[in-house]
């Protein structure tokens, strides 16, 4: 068969498309990564010395991030200002040198760009998903970051224990964007901060209502009290909100805590 005999048949089989034209799908281009000139400033004023890294990310998201799904192709032309920039920005609240575990990094936001922005870092992107993995391990390799980069395949609940062998993680800072409401994400990540360690989590307009309705539940969790910051104030427009909770207090999950003794013919050990 050949390629014409493919389209007739889909064409104009039983449940095909009825003729006419076909939906146009935008081809995933180079030029959509280009760095629009009014934020040239702001790209400098984050990425530094690391520009062309960072031109080298956002070529690899507009079009091998849209091919394989990740991104989707409307965001390509706004790669700098709505993800790299806004993810940039945040590098200011991590301290020099920190370890970072970034929990749902689906194609390496922020994690990817925290570690082209900051070199210092040591960074760890947890991320379930094989095919966005696949992407992660790729791009980390192409932008010769593996010596800071790690990508570790599982849910953040399966990096803070032993589940797969390779964990326990943790680390001094926990980034997290667009993954879950901030109960469950305390839930998630406080775990895998080291105690006085914290989580940041990049949070929109939502930010102070989220604190207001789960702020009850991050104290059981062990955080401190929830704050809400602005990065990037005077370099991006808007600048990127977060929500800050200090690891305060170790609390076991109640999955972790000790199941009551049972003696040897496997009932409760009376007391
Ligand atoms: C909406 S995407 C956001 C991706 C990226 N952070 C961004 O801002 O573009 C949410 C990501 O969180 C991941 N995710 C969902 N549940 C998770 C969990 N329990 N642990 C780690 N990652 C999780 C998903 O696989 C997905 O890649």
């Amino acid at each position: 068969m050949t390629h014409d005999d493919a389209t007739a048949d889909a064409v104009t089989g039983p449940g095909g498309t009825p003729p006419g034209p076909s939906p146009v799908r935008p081809v995933p281009s180079p030029e959509d990564a280009a760095l629009p000139a009014e934020l040239a400033p702001a790209a400098r004023a984050l990425f530094g010395d690391r520009l062309d890294l960072a031109a080298a990310y956002a070529e690899l998201l507009a079009t091998d991030g849209v091919v394989r799904g990740l991104i989707g192709p409307r965001e390509a032309p706004r790669i700098w200002d709505r993800h790299l920039l806004n993810c940039a920005a945040v590098a200011e609240r991590i301290p020099e040198g920190a370890s970072v575990i970034d929990v749902g990094s689906g194609a390496g936001l922020p994690g990817l760009v925290l570690a082209i922005a900051r070199p210092d870092l040591q960074v760890v992107l947890v991320e379930p998903l094989a095919r966005r993995t696949s992407f992660l391990i790729e791009a980390v390799q192409q932008l010769g970051l593996a010596k800071t980069v790690r990508v570790f395949r599982g849910r953040a609940d399966e990096a803070a224990t032993d589940a797969t062998g390779t964990g326990p993680f943790s680390a001094d800072v926990v980034t997290s964007r667009a993954v879950a409401p901030l109960d469950r994400l305390s839930g998630w990540c406080l775990p895998l901060a080291v105690p006085g360690g914290r989580l940041i989590a990049l949070k929109g307009a939502s930010a102070a209502d989220e604190v207001a309705e789960h702020a009850e539940i991050i104290d059981r969790l062990g955080g401190g009290e929830p704050s809400v910051h602005l990065c990037g104030v005077g370099v991006i427009d808007p600048p990127t909100t977060v929500v800050e909770i200090v690891r305060e207090r170790v609390v076991r999950p109640p999955s972790a805590k000790k199941a009551p003794k049972r003696s040897r013919g496997g009932r409760k050990r009376a007391r």
